[in-house]
């Protein structure tokens, strides 16, 4: 059965971009196969229907629409620019809190696969944080604003409720932005989301693969198919030794 969107997707300035940056990021991680870049089911902007599969922050706007996103937004900039000065003045400098809503909801909208809404892109988005909020992008800053993040996301839980993957990869978003500002303004990178996806699986047999096909899973998913055979995988210790196991089937 073909995946339909709940709401018409389509790519934005960033999306391309960021998918790119963060499956490089989450095969080195063991969490997407090593040919996630070439998959048609982590590329498509349309979450899988299938709730047993994790779906891809890309995929969040075609089960949830510009509405949830913005809520989540503006209900972020509320506590923002109630919070203390030193945090507050920073975004107040720069534009009202319709401004940072407007702003913010697009870059999301973008990369979430609701099309062309945050242009410039990478660039503009770097460009406002190294030369605008400077000031924040430190421990203290990011800290504030992962906090003030989480609280949103937390108060927004009945507008994720309806699929247990709507927060889990809003995380996993969140996760991967601060971890390139973490690298980038060397501050010091804790994720304090809550979960963020877990490794993709694919229904997988590997009687029937070659070396090369087998090679090309990731550690994740050669365990979990030899586990599925009743392995004990605990004793093979990383990717070349459980690919040796699995060509012995
Ligand atoms: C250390 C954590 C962060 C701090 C202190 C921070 C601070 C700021 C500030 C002060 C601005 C206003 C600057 C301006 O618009 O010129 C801004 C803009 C923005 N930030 Fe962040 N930010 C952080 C993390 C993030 C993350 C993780 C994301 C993405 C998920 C993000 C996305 C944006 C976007 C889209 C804008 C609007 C820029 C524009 O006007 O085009 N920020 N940020």
């Amino acid at each position: 059965m073909i995946d339909l969107p709940k709401y018409p997707t389509q790519h934005g300035y960033m999306t391309e971009k960021v998918q790119r940056d963060y499956i490089t990021a989450a095969i080195a991680q063991g969490l997407l196969p090593e040919d996630a870049h070439r998959m048609p089911e982590i590329l498509s902007l349309t979450a899988p229907g299938d709730r047993a599969q994790p779906m891809q922050f890309w995929q969040l706007y075609s089960l949830l629409g510009q509405e949830p996103l913005v809520r989540i937004v503006q209900d972020f900039y509320q506590r923002v620019f109630a919070d203390e000065d030193w945090f507050t003045s920073v975004f107040a400098r720069v534009g009202d809190v319709t401004h940072h809503i407007n702003t913010q909801a697009s870059m999301w909208i973008d990369v979430m696969g609701g099309g062309p809404y945050y242009h410039g892109a990478e660039f503009r988005l770097s460009f406002h944080h190294t030369h605008n909020a400077m000031q924040l992008m430190t421990d203290r800053g990011a800290e504030r604003w992962s906090q003030l993040m989480l609280a949103a996301l937390d108060a927004s839980a009945p507008l994720l409720a309806e699929d247990p993957r709507l927060r889990i990869s809003l995380n996993t978003f969140l996760t991967h932005f601060m971890g390139k500002y973490a690298a980038e303004f060397a501050f010091e990178h804790r994720s304090v989301f809550g979960e963020t996806n877990p490794p993709f699986l694919r229904k997988i047999n590997l009687r029937r693969m070659s070396e090369a096909a087998i090679e090309a899973l990731s550690e994740a998913e050669i365990s979990a198919a030899l586990r599925a055979r009743g392995v004990d995988v605990s004793r093979y210790q990383g990717k070349a030794d459980l690919v040796n196991k699995a060509l012995m089937l």
